[in-house]
């Protein structure tokens, strides 16, 4: 039996909606045993402290600076996580001695790929110290440091589920996380990966409905389904240079903006921005080896009812279906989160965390640091 670890991933995602963890018994390579799971909500103070975190992370220049309120703001981070830890293994009655390692993501705050710069806030030696946990952190930098666009990197995650789905899917199968950004993962019949970032997934639809209600998202797609698509500005939008170069890259926050208050309706533009979240996930499809034949979904944005109907009728017209994660058996709301206790997994072990065909490095190449708990 090759060395299996009993990992715990943590994912704070785009969207500054939370904290999700996920258990995970994993050899680093195709063995996977998924185990619990959870998420924790930020409040709506520390959530704005995230929005200011974002702001001030644009004058960062070299990735150890942390200007504004970004060195307490890292420090609260990592306190919340070491807290989201403790409470799940108590929780569910899991021994601190039986995790060999930690996959903290942290936040990104900033991340200009054509400038070789990436910045996740979350101090790994502190999560370890609170945890008593050794932790795998700052898992995008390496990449980058290789030519690559630092993201995405569930694809490895991505392949090791993908070889239980053989039987339930029609090849070639593509992994979509709609998350604030949403991403693909191409898995060939061979097990070639291709992967990049696909566009704007829900945090164009957080934004325009936050700034009309003040809720934090478009529940179950309700406002979007009173709506009308506007064609003009989902044109708009589906012209953006991302779409129609050529080079795959990944995306940050600041990438896209929501319409301006008052250019459609508050019905019309969440429904366009959930039609230009589906369509961009076929558009950038086109960029795949070769054409998918099932879309497994994953991520918050499979709960908008708006995505998923576009996104059912823009794969219909190609002869793909969609699906979402769970009905397959897996966890659509905690895969990222499994994904990082996977890869740290694979960084103990020295194994690659990317390829030239997943961020477009130069090589295969490993990633993380480790900061042990002792
Ligand atoms: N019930 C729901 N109805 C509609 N949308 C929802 C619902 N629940 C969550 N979402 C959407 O999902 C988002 C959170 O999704 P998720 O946690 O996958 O994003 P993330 O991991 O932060 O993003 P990324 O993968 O880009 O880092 C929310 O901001 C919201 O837009
Ligand atoms: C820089 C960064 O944090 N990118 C995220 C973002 O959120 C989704 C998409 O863009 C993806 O490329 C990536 O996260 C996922 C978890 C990844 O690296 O696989």
């Amino acid at each position: 039996m090759t060395d299996i670890k009993q990992a715990i991933g943590l994912m704070s995602g785009t969207s500054m909606d939370g904290i999700d963890i996920a258990l995970v018994r994993t050899d680093g390579r195709f063995f996977v045993e998924r185990g619990p799971s959870a998420s924790v909500s930020y409040s709506d103070g520390f959530r704005a402290r995230l929005k200011q975190g974002l702001v001030d992370a644009r004058a960062i220049r070299l990735r150890d600076e942390r200007p504004g309120i970004l060195a307490l703001l890292e420090r609260d981070l990592t306190l919340h996580h070491a807290i989201a830890v403790n409470d799940f293994l108590h929780m569910h009655g899991i021994e601190r001695d039986g995790i060999d390692i930690i996959g903290f993501h942290g936040q990104t705050v900033l991340h200009r790929p054509n400038e070789g710069l990436t910045v996740q806030i979350g101090d790994g030696r502190l999560l370890a110290a609170e945890t008593g946990i050794p932790v795998v952190y700052d898992m995008r930098a390496n990449d980058m440091a290789h030519g690559g666009q630092g993201a995405p990197l569930i694809p490895a995650y991505h392949a090791a589920l993908a070889a239980g789905l053989a039987e339930q899917c029609e090849a070639p199968v593509v992994f979509v996380n709609i998350g604030g950004i949403s991403n693909l993962t191409y898995v060939g019949a061979d097990g070639a990966l291709a992967a990049f970032d696909s566009g704007p997934g829900n945090m164009l639809i957080d934004q325009w409905v936050e700034a009309h209600t003040g809720a934090a998202f478009d529940a179950d797609g309700e406002i979007a389904a009173s709506g009308a698509v506007d064609e003009a500005l989902a044109g708009r939008y589906l012209s953006h240079a991302f779409f129609t170069g050529n080079i795959r890259r990944s995306l940050d926050r600041g990438d896209f903006v929501p319409p301006e208050k008052g250019e459609v309706s508050l019905a019309d533009g969440a429904r366009t921005l959930a039609f230009v979240s589906a369509a961009a996930i076929l558009k950038s499809a086109s960029h795949l080896p070769q054409r998918p034949k099932t879309y497994v979904v994953s991520g918050g944005g499979r709960k908008n009812a708006a995505i998923m109907r576009a996104l059912e009728e823009l794969a219909a017209g190609q002869r793909a279906s969609v699906v979402s994660a769970d009905s397959l058996g897996l966890d659509g709301d905690s895969m990222e989160a499994e994904a990082w206790a996977y890869l740290a997994v694979r960084s103990l072990k020295g194994l690659p965390l990317t390829w030239p065909t997943t961020t477009g490095c130069n090589v295969p190449v490993s990633g993380g640091v480790l900061a042990r708990s002792e």
